[in-house]
């Protein structure tokens, strides 16, 4: 497939690093990619080249075909011919207008009618109804939040890019809103990207991950397949979770929650949200491995495992393991000694049911 999206370009800061991002992306409509690595990897200067607010010293940026930028042939598409909604960090919403006005700002060019009918359906899509006339501060951070949402939908873009677009809010509204946010991006059906230095929004948001550190593109690829599959140790870092695996609730009772994940049932922690699907996630610092025989020990989750290979990291080993899916756990060389860790060989894995972390993806 010829990707909708190709990117490659270098922006050089006074003083400061110069990014060198390359990606191309599929860019269907209603897919998400997440633009995710550590703070200074240069996920924002990406966004604001594609935005057209940042002017890259050299490359092109081709949006299905469409030369956005391209520094040989000296192109430079402004902000307002390239038809992207924007929603940065803060929501930049303006203070002395309504939520309402806020929504019709950029439609000036359409008559009265059409843009209080876009507003309205969009207030409606948003459920932002009943909020149309008040200030941004007279807005929860959630709400606040929808209106700058809507405000970038409101001129029907060809693309959606969001930085950070949760992190001005508390912990408990934040992970509401990650599922929330997925929804209503598939709804929307505009191909979207999303700038995230936090591991679970990425995997909570993205269908595609597009890992950046350093100033480059490190690996692009489906998020669960980065996330697994890491290809440099930059990205092994960044994903940290080294199991993510997709599951299904079939139980919650006492705040414990079932899942079902290939042939097995975990026991987990009941997630807060309501919706079944999930990706379960593992840390391999969180898996203890033990004789197949093993006596059982506090630890909820127990599963019989095959070796698949051994890698050394330092002073610990990272054990690769077939679990009827894929698992990694890392032990400290001392116990590959003392199991007798070898590949092939049988061994238990056990973990608590804190450990796993749900993120919902439904
Ligand atoms: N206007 C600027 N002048 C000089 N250096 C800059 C400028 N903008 C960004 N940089 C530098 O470029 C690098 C990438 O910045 P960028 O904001 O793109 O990173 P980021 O991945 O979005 O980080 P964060 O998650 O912290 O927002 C950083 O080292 C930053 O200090």
């Amino acid at each position: 497939m010829v990707p909708a999206l190709v990117v490659e370009l270098e922006k050089r800061f006074q003083g400061g690093p110069t990014i060198q991002a390359s990606l191309e992306w599929s860019a269907t409509p209603g897919r998400v990619a997440v633009l995710f690595g550590p703070s200074g990897a240069g996920k924002t200067t990406v966004l604001r080249c594609l935005a057209g607010l940042d002017r890259p010293e050299r490359g092109r940026i081709l949006f299905h075909g469409e030369p956005w930028c391209d520094t040989q042939a000296g192109v430079f598409l402004p902000p307002q011919q390239r038809r992207v909604g924007l929603l940065f960090q803060d929501y930049a919403l303006f203070p002395h207008l309504t939520a309402e006005q806020n929504v019709q700002y950029g439609l000036s060019h359409l008559p009265a009618s059409e843009r209080r009918e876009r507003s309205r359906s969009l207030f409606a899509l948003l459920h932002l109804e009943g909020l149309e006339q008040r200030g941004p501060r007279e807005l929860s951070g959630g709400q606040q939040q929808r209106v700058a949402l809507a405000r970038a939908l409101a001129i029907r873009p060809k693309l959606l890019l969001l930085d950070e677009p949760l992190s001005a809010l508390d912990a408990p509204s934040r992970e509401q809103l990650r599922g929330e946010l997925r929804r209503l991006l598939r709804e929307f059906g505009v191909p979207t990207l999303v700038v995230t230095h936090d591991r679970l929004e990425a995997l909570a948001l993205g269908d595609d991950l597009v890992a950046m550190e350093g100033g480059r593109v490190r690996q692009v690829g489906p998020v669960a397949e980065v996330f697994n599959h890491p290809v440099e140790l930059a990205v092994a870092r960044m994903t940290g979770f080294e199991t993510v695996l997709p599951g299904r609730i079939l139980r919650r009772e006492e705040g414990l929650a079932t899942v079902a994940v290939g042939p097995h049932a975990l026991t987990v922690l009941e997630p807060a949200q309501a919706g079944d699907e999930v990706f379960v996630c593992l840390r391999a610092e969180d898996v203890t491995l033990g004789p197949p025989e093993a006596a059982p020990t506090s630890a909820r989750n127990r599963l019989p495992c095959t070796v698949v290979s051994l890698v050394p990291e330092g002073a610990l080993v990272r054990v690769a393991l077939d679990a009827g899916f894929p698992l990694v756990a890392r032990v400290t060389r001392f116990s590959r000694e003392e199991l007798g860790l070898a590949e092939g060989r049988p061994v238990t894995a056990t973990f608590k049911a804190p450990a796993v972390r749900l993120v919902p993806r439904s």
